[in-house]
């Protein structure tokens, strides 16, 4: 990555914040309507969930007031051979676009990674990046097949770890939430077209080798619902994940707080008000072999 690459980075990001309007720090609290109900949901009333017991093969990496669940290999299948076949149905998608380009100070950078996007029904409009008014067709099968299982798992897992009273401080997931699980659930039976989900976007970026990197940065535009988690599927070579505060320490540096491998299969999910704490970001690793394909399912609330 060359310093003009990098300069292009670090100052995409602090572009994106002035585009958007975001405020930084975990003592500053936005005006709109999505934070003022992050900020309502107190600690207290919000369910607890536990990684223990029958819930065991999910992992717990929360920070405080950054909640964050794992499970490892198995999104688009158990058997490595058949995760590689999901990954080639991303790879040859239609829609991939390896030359987003966006200005920054009147300098054009080119994005170092591929992405495309999707969302349901093709309806949804969701702006990132400093990047507005993309278009984002229906998901495609793969992608659709994908969603559907994130979304099973996920459910299972917080209704089941609700139904056992689980009561760790570790997790906390609002009511609003857990009420829409459960609507979601029961919904699973009605005629498709009836059908509630709890993900309508997703996008999805392509590392090609450990050179292609996504800077730190938050995903907290207000478009996005308050309340919904945000879904990080991996395929392929295993990248690294860092997550550091939003608000510089006493010296004036945002140092990592954590590097979480993202490995095939896995599923890494990133609770509210994890994005307001902390960022996040996938470094460049020069010695990574292979590439790898991360989605990332998303709930927006605008819909055209
Ligand atoms: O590739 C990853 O795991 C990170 C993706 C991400 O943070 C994003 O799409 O906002
Ligand atoms: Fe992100």
């Amino acid at each position: 990555m060359s310093d003009f690459d990098k300069n292009c980075a670090r100052k995409s990001h602090s572009r994106q914040t002035t585009l958007l309007g975001w405020k930084r720090g975990a003592d500053v609290v936005g005006t709109d309507e999505s934070k003022k109900s992050k900020r309502d949901s107190s600690t207290s009333d919000r369910l607890s969930i536990e990684s223990g017991s029958r819930n065991s093969l999910w992992e717990n990496k929360s920070l405080p007031n950054g909640p964050m669940i794992l499970l490892r290999n198995t999104v688009g299948g158990i058997k490595a051979s058949e995760r590689q076949s999901t990954k080639s149905e991303f790879s040859s998608l239609p829609d991939w676009n390896d030359n987003v380009t966006f200005q920054i100070f009147g300098k054009e950078c080119r994005m170092r990674r591929r992405v495309c996007q999707y969302s349901s029904g093709g309806n949804v409009s969701y702006s990132y990046s400093g990047l507005k008014n993309i278009s984002a067709p229906n998901f495609p099968g793969v992608v659709y097949r994908i969603k559907c299982q994130v979304e099973d798992l996920m459910m299972n897992h917080l209704l089941d770890a609700a139904a056992n009273h689980s009561n760790s401080m570790h997790m906390h997931v609002s009511p609003e939430f857990m009420d829409e699980i459960k609507a979601v659930k029961e919904s699973r039976d009605a005629p498709i077209g009836s059908r509630r989900e709890i993900f309508n976007y997703c996008l999805l970026n392509h590392y090609r080798n450990g050179e292609e990197y996504m800077s730190y940065h938050t995903d907290d535009e207000s478009s996005l619902h308050a309340n919904f988690p945000i879904a990080s599927v991996s395929f392929g070579s295993t990248r690294n994940f860092d997550i550091r505060p939003r608000n510089k320490d006493e010296a004036g540096k945002k140092s990592r707080l954590d590097r979480i491998p993202l490995g095939d299969g896995d599923l890494l999910v990133m609770f509210p008000p994890m994005q307001e704490y902390y960022e996040h970001g996938i470094p460049v690793e020069k010695r990574v072999v292979g590439d790898r394909i991360n989605l990332t399912f998303r709930r927006v609330r605008k819909v055209k």
